[in-house]
């Protein structure tokens, strides 16, 4: 990958992040979705960017079956093509949170320290990382697409749980038990938003 060139200078504009969020009404932040395939990221991320859509607040979804589609078609499933697939979409957050909006995300997502860079590219309390903690046999038994089925019968490899790790959050902001109902989850983090004035109540 090419590096940072030294010639390209940093360019300030007159209408800042402050200036978008009162305009939005709002804070711009990233809740990050992280968990199992299968475990329920892209339904509890629909479910509340809808809820959030009808209380006003701009937001956007960016969820990792569709930013394969185009952003980061070129990438596979390699450690290395997966830290490229976060720090990606982690630009594309961070421009959205200076957007003033309140960006939500559905990636596996599945190594601490790449998580950790993108919460290290965000201002200060902007990242929200939201851990959909459902145990394996769970999603497994869920398999939407039928991928748990092909992995364990070795015909997709690298498969996250199990032949490539998922390393779960110490300290997210906030875990859900993802087999609770998508109402509840949704409920949960409309007081966490609520509660850090993120939304007004
Ligand atoms: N090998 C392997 N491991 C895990 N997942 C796989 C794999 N191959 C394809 N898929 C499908 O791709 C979706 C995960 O993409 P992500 O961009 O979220 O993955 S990652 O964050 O870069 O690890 C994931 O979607 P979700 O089930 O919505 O999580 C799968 O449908
Ligand atoms: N809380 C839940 N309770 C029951 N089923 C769920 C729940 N959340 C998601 N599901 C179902 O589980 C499957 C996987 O959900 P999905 O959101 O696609 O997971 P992920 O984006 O993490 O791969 C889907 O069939 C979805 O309808």
């Amino acid at each position: 990958m090419a590096q940072h060139d030294e010639n390209v200078v940093w360019h300030d504009h007159p209408v800042t992040r402050d200036a978008r969020e009162q305009q939005h009404g709002h804070q711009g932040v990233v809740l990050w979705f992280t968990g199992l395939s299968g475990s329920g990221k892209s339904t509890v991320a629909g479910a509340l960017e809808q809820a959030l859509h009808r209380l006003g607040v701009s937001t956007y979804l960016l969820d990792g079956d569709n930013v394969r589609h185009g952003l980061c078609r070129d990438l596979g499933f390699s450690d290395a093509d997966r830290k490229e697939n976060i720090r990606r979409v982690g630009e594309v957050a961070k421009l959205m949170v200076d957007a003033g909006l309140v960006v939500l995300t559905a990636f596996i997502s599945p190594h601490r320290a790449e998580r950790q860079m993108v919460r290290d590219m965000l201002p200060e309390a902007r990242f929200i990382e939201v851990f959909v903690d459902t145990p394996l046999a769970v999603c497994e038994a869920r398999d939407p697409k039928g991928l748990y089925k092909k992995a364990r019968a070795g015909e997709l490899r690298n498969f996250t749980g199990i032949d490539s790790v998922y390393e779960a959050p110490e300290q997210p902001e906030i875990r859900l038990a993802g087999e609770q109902l998508v109402t509840k989850l949704t409920a949960q983090l409309l007081d966490l938003l609520r509660h850090r004035d993120i939304i007004k109540s």
